[in-house]
């Protein structure tokens, strides 16, 4: 058996030339003008009272364009993880590259290397790197985003097509809305909300932007340690923000010190050359998808608990004080319950267990088999080689080498119980989980902007899912990283009928222009 270790870690890239950016976002050009014509050169500096309430008047005013430029975004296909969407994530970070100048911002594509799929080598798509503003006294923010999505067809149940944006009762339905082309696009419409009152930007912004987020960010994290040291495109940076997560529920603005990680299985068993009539050859060979089933069943009971020894040594105690947070958290079971369509919840049900199950213990999830005859109708084959995925997904203190080591041995002990003729291979890909210090200023700044937008102070949340770069980001600038979710806790990324509420896109633009107003006045 061959293991693979392939951990996010990839060091070939080199620099590409620089591009000089311009003007604000077109579908705005028509606004930007009849502000522009008043503006004196030598006009005093609007009072910061009177500023948020006049970007918030202008994004209320552009609400039609936003949408318009996120429908342009989710019509890209920029699906990372199936390389035959490859020339449409390049195009995808293309677009973001043009509208990134319209916005006045300089860029480069960074050229992050190859992947290797099936023993040949892919170009990945480029790494977006931009920079506005370079005032030696203002707070430099780094803003990450993502412009990959997940798969979708309409097949798998979307009432209209994933590639389409569809407003529909207030909700804006497509894959990427909320899953990170909403927010991405959001920090643009920020910025030209500062530009559209002709005042300037309380800060200085440096961004990056990928295309192979939901694939592990291969390649991301070479070109950021090296763009972090103190000679670096990132050098600058004081404080970094992403917004590529999601309140808990639906109604009350969260803001996010923690995510888990994620160490993601690939586990394929042979049995034949190719797939084989279940008539003719069943009964006279060891088939591959039995070997499989049993091995995946040996990774999780009914109730989640993990079975793979010593998974959950590592993990960090839970002290009195931490047991205390999840009390005060706003999350209703029930609510999400219904909204899910489950029938029983796990953990009883309870909220407090339900959290920390999200958020502080790791889950083991089985996503699917590679090989399975899946589609409708019945097929009668054996298939000849089937690749099981699965994936765990990380806390504090699970290091992502120890976990794969116990999964590794875990599997090629029930394989030796087995006692299978058939091949079998795993390997894994994995990143950390990261957590932040809440108490920071910066997350004071964040949360001084939420209330004035949603006007009640924002819970201090963590997230289950991953994003793989924000522990390099981290590690590698020694800054506060903050997350600042954009849309709903129902918004179903990664799942069917994707989508992000009207309210959600528009609110969060002028969240992002508070934040960045806010983190102005943070002492440089
Ligand atoms: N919005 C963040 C997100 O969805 N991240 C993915 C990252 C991923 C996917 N495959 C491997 N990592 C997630 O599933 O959490
Ligand atoms: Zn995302
Ligand atoms: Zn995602």
């Amino acid at each position: 058996m061959t293991l693979i270790n392939t951990l996010f870690r990839y060091s070939h890239f080199r620099l590409t030339a620089n591009r000089v950016s311009s003007i604000a976002i077109n579908n705005l050009k028509a606004q930007h003008k009849s502000y522009s014509i008043d503006l004196k050169k030598d006009q005093v500096k609007m009072a910061s009272e009177k500023l948020l309430p006049q970007i918030f008047k202008f994004v209320d005013q552009n609400v039609d364009s936003y949408k318009k430029l996120l429908k342009e975004a989710v019509a890209i296909p920029s699906v990372s993880c199936d390389v035959t969407y490859r020339d449409d994530c390049i195009r995808m970070v293309h677009w973001m590259q043009d509208k990134l100048k319209e916005v006045g911002a300089t860029s480069e594509l960074r050229d992050v290397g190859f992947q290797t799929i099936d023993g040949k080598e892919v170009k990945l798509p480029p790494v977006l790197v931009g920079v506005l503003g370079n005032d030696s006294k203002k707070n430099t923010i780094c803003i990450y985003g993502h412009l990959d999505v997940q798969p979708a067809l309409k097949s798998d149940g979307w009432e209209t097509e994933p590639f389409e944006l569809q407003e529909r009762n207030g909700k804006l339905y497509g894959r990427g809305s909320t899953d990170d082309k909403g927010p991405v696009l959001g920090w643009l419409h920020a910025i030209n909300a500062y530009k559209g009152v002709g005042e300037e930007l309380p800060v200085n912004l440096k961004f990056v932007f990928e295309c192979m987020e939901e694939s592990g960010s291969e390649g991301l994290d070479a070109l950021l340690i090296e763009q972090l040291k103190p000679e670096g495109f990132f050098n600058t940076v004081d404080y970094v923000c992403i917004s590529d997560n999601y309140w808990l529920g639906t109604t009350k603005p969260c803001i996010t010190y923690g995510l888990r990680g994620i160490s993601y299985y690939f586990l394929e068993v042979e049995c034949a050359k190719m797939d084989l009539h279940s008539g003719v050859y069943g009964g006279t060979v060891h088939e591959a998808m039995s070997d499989l089933i049993y091995l995946m069943d040996q990774l999780v009971d009914k109730d989640g608990k993990i079975l793979i020894s010593g998974i959950y040594d590592s993990v960090a105690p839970l002290t009195e004080n931490e047991k205390k947070l999840y009390t005060t958290i706003d999350f209703d079971p029930e609510a999400y319950r219904k909204s899910i369509g489950a029938d029983k919840l796990a953990q009883n049900g309870v909220k407090e267990q339900l959290l920390m199950h999200r958020w502080r213990y790791p889950s083991l999830s089985l996503h699917g088999i590679e090989g399975a005859a899946f589609q409708p109708g019945a097929k009668t084959v054996i298939p000849g080689k089937v690749i099981g995925k699965f994936s765990i997904r990380l806390v504090p203190n699970q290091e992502p080498e120890e976990i794969e080591q116990l999964v590794f041995d875990y599997i090629n002990k029930k394989w030796k119980e087995r006692g299978s003729p058939n091949k079998m291979r795993i390997t894994a890909q994995s990143g950390r989980a990261w957590t932040e210090n809440p108490d920071h200023p910066h997350y004071q700044a964040a949360a001084r902007a939420t209330k004035l937008i949603y006007q009640t102070d924002p819970d201090m949340s963590r997230e289950g899912g991953s994003i793989p770069v924000t522990i390099t980001l981290q590690e590698a600038s020694g800054k506060n990283v903050l997350l600042l979710p954009m849309g709903a806790g129902d918004d179903m990324a990664h799942s069917q009928n994707e989508k992000i509420n009207v309210r959600n896109y528009i609110e969060g633009i002028k969240l992002f222009a508070a934040y960045l107003y806010e983190v102005g006045k943070l002492p440089k």
